[in-house]
């Protein structure tokens, strides 16, 4: 499901606009970490590109985003049966050429991840700006959607389903991405 930026009922402007400034600041802070890949957890720069950082509700805008996320997770639930019972988010943020090769967002034999959740935090992205987000089939060959990172445009997916990639920028690219998940109770 995409929702586009200009009407995105789930996020006010406000809570977009405190998001980017915290972003922002843990950018210009140093407070970023480079994002590992593989159950290793290595930095390998020419696969995954972003910076991280996870939200811990340090700042208001963070405790209200999770607030707001809380209620989702409680409608998804009502609605859904999706049985969630824990979430993450982290802010991410792409250099200029930095991109994420194609990957599902669990690892196998794990499927705790159930909902991923992005929202994009680039003011005046522009067409040919790059860094579209590429959803794929589970055959991870047919293309299903592409999605530019315009403010605000907000998508989820069901995260065992969908194999996905982030092309390179020509600029900077800021996300919120995180992950309504299905823990086993003996796990927490
Ligand atoms: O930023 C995006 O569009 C996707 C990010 C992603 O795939 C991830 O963090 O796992
Ligand atoms: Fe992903």
């Amino acid at each position: 499901m995409v929702l586009p930026d200009e009407h995105n009922p789930l996020l006010e402007q406000t809570l977009l606009q405190a998001l980017y400034q915290d972003i922002s600041c843990h950018y210009q802070a140093n407070a970023l970490e480079e994002a590992k890949v593989g159950q290793a957890r290595q930095r390998v720069e020419s696969i995954r590109a972003d910076e991280i950082a996870w939200l811990e509700g340090k700042a208001i805008c963070q405790q209200q985003f999770l607030q707001v996320a809380e209620g989702w997770m409680a409608e998804f639930n009502r609605s859904l049966f999706l049985g969630l019972n824990a979430m993450e988010f982290h802010y991410a943020r792409y250099p200029e050429g930095g991109g994420y090769a194609l990957h599902w967002d669990n690892f196998q034999g794990n499927n705790q991840r159930i909902l991923t959740f992005i929202t994009y935090l680039n003011p005046d992205w522009q067409p040919g700006d790059g860094g579209e987000l590429l959803l794929y089939a589970d055959d991870e060959q047919q293309l299903l959607a592409s999605v530019a990172p315009r403010w605000g445009t907000t998508v989820f997916f069901l995260s065992s389903d969908f194999p996905h990639q982030v092309l390179p920028a020509v600029k900077p690219r800021r996300s919120l991405t995180g992950w309504f998940r299905r823990n086993h109770p003996l796990d927490w």
